[in-house]
């Protein structure tokens, strides 16, 4: 694979297939390591999405992926497991920790790619493609095509992200807010439909989920007088639980503050904090984005 563009090419394929060989892979059941659905939360919404998604947990076993984008998709998940352990050496040094303290805590665990196939839309103005939500995650690593959708609320504001041919979107979550008691905010975002297909290609990093589970809270190093935890410990599923169930697709984190302050000795803050755009790390030349990146990611490991 020379870009990470392949892969787009691929899931072209993939949704391009006849309805009968896709719908063998149908499926809503969490648990299936591959499986593609229409708007996940089709029964459980009030509404559904302008969207088909194949999903694959990033352990799989490549026999198990259709042929139609086997390749490329090993090869997507290599590189994007890469991506966001560099990136998660970042964002630990930029909490002011040592660079491997968010991987060692398996911050960078629980990984899914997901590949999003908006369908062309007749009516984009009364459709919706994600409805606004914030990512239950630590970390969201995205490819996307050029056509454009996905949009980012800003300054109570829906500020549109515009495609850059090579670029990636990197999206804190809220568990990865949690953890940082709040120094790095998730965002809402939507994406809207367009009258043209759209693809977008993304790496979800949900943390340790795989027994024995592992707590999450506001990392201890961070934590003082002045800076108390500002959330109380929670596990992943519990968390994910709690996100549907609310039946809203924002940072239930937060709302857990508010509504546990007063019964929580340990949660003595619940301040809802204004949130902040997404981060884009951005790589002009197309064809050679991911080699740069390698090289960046080979150079920190030999250090
Ligand atoms: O397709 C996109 O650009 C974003 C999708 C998204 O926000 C999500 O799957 O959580
Ligand atoms: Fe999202």
């Amino acid at each position: 694979m020379k870009d990470l563009g392949d892969m787009i090419n691929a899931v072209r394929k993939f949704n391009e297939q006849d309805f009968d060989v896709k719908k063998e892979l149908y499926s809503r059941d969490a648990s299936r390591r591959v499986r593609f659905n229409s708007s996940h939360d089709l029964f459980q919404s009030q509404t559904a999405d302008w969207r088909d998604t194949f999903s694959v947990s990033m352990l799989i076993d490549p026999e198990e992926l259709p042929a139609v984008c086997r390749d490329e998709t090993v090869e997507f998940i290599d590189q994007i497991g890469k991506i966001g352990d560099a990136l998660f050496e970042l964002l630990s040094e930029a909490l002011g920790l040592k660079p491997d303290h968010l991987k060692s805590i398996e911050c960078n665990k629980g990984r899914t790619l997901v590949c999003h196939y908006y369908p062309a839309c007749p009516e984009p103005e009364l459709a919706m493609g994600v409805t606004k939500h914030t990512d239950n995650t630590f970390l969201t690593v995205l490819v996307e095509d050029e056509t454009g959708g996905l949009q980012v609320l800003h300054d109570n504001q829906w500020v549109g992200v515009q495609p850059i041919p090579g670029g990636l979107v990197a999206n804190i979550g809220d568990l990865l807010q949690i953890v940082s008691n709040d120094k790095f905010k998730s965002n809402v975002h939507r994406v809207v439909p367009s009258r043209v297909p759209r693809i977008s290609v993304i790496g979800f990093f949900a943390g340790r989920v795989a027994p024995p589970a592992r707590l999450y809270g506001p990392i201890k190093e961070l934590l003082s007088e002045e800076n108390p935890p500002k959330c109380k410990e929670v596990l992943v599923s519990e968390y994910v639980a709690r996100f549907f169930k609310k039946n809203s697709k924002i940072s239930p984190a937060l709302k857990i503050i508010d509504s546990e302050a007063t019964d929580n000795g340990r949660v003595k803050n619940s301040t809802v904090t204004p949130r902040t755009p997404c981060i884009r790390l951005l790589f002009h030349a197309v064809s050679t984005w991911t080699h740069e990146m390698l090289q960046l990611i080979n150079k920190r490991s030999n250090l």
